[in-house]
């Protein structure tokens, strides 16, 4: 495999920093040197057949894999706005509000809508029943789901359709004021016209937040990612602008994925 393209942002503001990372499961080694920079306020999008380690790498941006018995990153580092995530300084209860995470399937709380926002705030301390009001409203407005459901707050969060609760999840994300989200598979199970609606809404989004998408479907990489990384068996492969992976790719490995030759 040739080298990967130069890095495609680097005339961009980075919000997270990866280099020369090898990750393990145990003694399965998953990722192999990545180096990347993630641009601030833009949308990246990794894709990449099953296994690859695309959410790997996206949970090591927060530490998720942290809660996995023997993993962890083995040799490089990772930095989020200029702090490297490994440093004994680092509160790691800060990084998870500072880099927000929605999953494939973020299920709602058992607990009303409203709940479903405030109870993150609360879990922080927060008492303040006007400020946690007004954060509702703010994080529903940011997840383009107020007007659907503020005559309905106080109603279960089980009452809402799929892509209904998927914004949801996405408002209980940003209620707690991320600087970056971490979306893995955001629409695999949601319909065409829901995954529209969320689609729309990552446009929006990223002029407050650094996104960063897992996703299958390079239709919705097309359409919603400024730039998109493209692995392959824990390696980075290329990483670009996504209409010139998509349409000029430099690696014949690229080339064969994104135009269906793979397997
Ligand atoms: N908790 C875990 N323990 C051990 N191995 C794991 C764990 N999670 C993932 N893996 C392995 O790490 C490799 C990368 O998995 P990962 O989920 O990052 O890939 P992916 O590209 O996101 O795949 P998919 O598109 O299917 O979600 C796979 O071989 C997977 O089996």
């Amino acid at each position: 495999m040739a080298a990967p393209a130069k890095n495609p942002v680097s005339h961009l503001p980075t919000s997270i920093q990866v280099r020369d990372v090898d990750f393990y499961y145990g003694s399965k080694q998953t990722l192999f040197d990545v180096t990347m920079d993630i641009p601030r306020h833009q949308a990246t999008a990794f894709i990449g057949p099953s296994g690859c380690g695309k959410s790997t790498l996206l949970r090591c941006f927060n530490r998720m894999n942290d809660r996995v018995d023997g993993a962890g990153v083995r040799k490089g580092s990772i930095s989020v706005e200029g702090t490297d995530i490994h440093s004994t300084a680092l509160d790691v209860v800060q990084l998870r509000r500072q880099v927000g995470m929605v999953f494939q399937k973020s299920n709602p709380f058992p607990r009303s809508i409203y709940e479903n926002i405030a109870y993150g705030l609360r879990l922080h301390g927060e008492k303040r029943k006007d400020y946690l009001d007004h954060v509702v409203e703010e994080s529903l407005r940011g997840a383009a789901l107020w007007d659907e459901v503020k005559d309905r707050l106080e109603q279960s969060a089980y009452g809402l359709s799929g892509g209904q609760q998927q914004r949801l999840c996405i408002a209980r994300a940003i209620a707690v004021k991320p600087q970056i989200l971490l979306m893995d598979e955001p629409c695999s199970a949601l319909d065409p016209i829901a995954t529209a609606r969320v689609e729309d809404l990552f446009h929006q989004l990223k002029e407050t937040y650094t996104l960063v998408i897992v996703t299958h479907n390079m239709q919705q990489a097309m359409r919603t990612a400024d730039f998109t990384a493209l692995f392959y068996l824990g390696k980075l492969v290329e990483y670009d602008e996504t209409m010139a992976l998509f349409e000029n790719p430099k690696q014949k490995l690229t080339d064969d994925y994104v135009r269906g030759r793979f397997g």
